[in-house]
C-alpha cells in the first residue's frame, strides 16, 4: 500500500465509509523488535493503524503546516519538508488521532501528550541525520512514529558511525524507537528523487522525556 489518493470528488457517504473502516490493533500483534546493540532497540509493527487514508487527508489539508528556516554556515535555507505540531491533545482535532495517543500511551507505559508531524510533499523532501534532542533528554525514551501516505526509506545508524538498517513504513505502520537509541543512534529520511506521492510522519512526543534525567 503505497499510496493515500482521494477523488475530490467523494461524497459524505464515501466518506463515512472510509473512517467505518478506520481501526488500530491494540494488541501491537504485528510487532517485531530489533536489538539495534545491548542498550538500543527498534520495533516495527506493520499494519498498526487500518483506513487510515480519512486521517492523512485530514492532515494533508488541516495540520498548521509550515516552512523552517535553516542557518548553517551563515547560509540560510529552508527544511525540506514541512512541519506541524500540536503541543497538547487538547489542540488535536482528529479523533483518530487521539485514538492513536491513548493505545501507544497504554501500551508502551508512557503518557505521550503531544505530536510532531512532517510533510514531505514528494521524493526531494527529507530529514537529514540527527538524533531527537530536544524532546529525547531522558538516558532511555520510546519515540512511536506513525506514517501515513507514501512509503519511503527510514534509516537508523550507530552515532559514532558505522552501518545503517533500512525500514521502509507503509501507510499505517509504526516505527518505534527505543532504549538509548536517541542517544547512541541517528535516524534520517533520506530523498528519494523518483518518488511523487506526499508522506505524512506523525511522532508521538511525551514531555516526561523532555526532562533531561538527574546525573
Ligand atoms: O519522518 C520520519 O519518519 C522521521 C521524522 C523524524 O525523525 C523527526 O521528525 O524527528
Ligand atoms: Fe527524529
Amino acid at each position: 500500500m503505497n499510496t493515500c489518493t482521494l477523488d475530490p470528488m467523494s461524497t459524505q457517504s464515501d466518506l463515512f465509509e472510509r473512517s467505518a473502516r478506520f481501526s488500530i490493533d491494540t494488541s501491537f500483534g504485528t510487532a517485531r523488535r530489533f536489538a539495534l546493540d545491548d542498550h538500543s532497540w527498534i520495533e516495527i509493527v506493520p499494519g498498526w493503524m487500518s483506513g487510515a487514508s480519512l486521517l492523512y487527508e485530514q492532515l494533508r489539508n488541516g495540520a498548521p503546516w509550515r516552512e523552517h528556516e535553516r542557518r548553517m554556515f551563515n547560509k540560510v535555507f529552508l527544511e525540506p519538508r514541512m512541519t506541524a505540531s500540536y503541543r497538547h491533545l487538547a489542540d488535536v482535532p482528529q479523533q483518530d488521532l487521539l485514538q492513536a495517543v491513548r493505545a501507544l500511551s497504554s501500551h508502551y507505559g508512557v503518557a505521550y501528550d503531544g505530536l510532531w508531524m512532517n510533510l514531505y510533499r514528494n521524493g526531494q523532501d527529507s530529514t537529514g541525520w540527527h538524533r531527537d534532542h530536544r524532546s529525547c533528554r531522558k538516558l532511555e525514551y520510546i519515540v512511536p512514529v506513525l506514517t501515513l501516505g507514501t512509503t519511503r526509506r527510514f534509516l537508523i545508524r550507530p552515532n559514532k558511525g558505522g552501518s545503517s538498517m533500512t525500514f521502509k513504513p507503509s501507510s499505517g505502520d509504526l516505527v518505534v524507537m527505543g532504549g538509548r537509541s536517541q542517544q547512541d543512534w541517528v535516524h534520517c529520511v533520506p530523498k528519494e528523487p523518483d518518488i511523487a506521492g506526499a508522506r505524512i510522519s506523525v511522532n508521538f512526543m511525551s514531555s516526561a522525556q523532555g526532562v533531561r534525567d538527574r546525573a
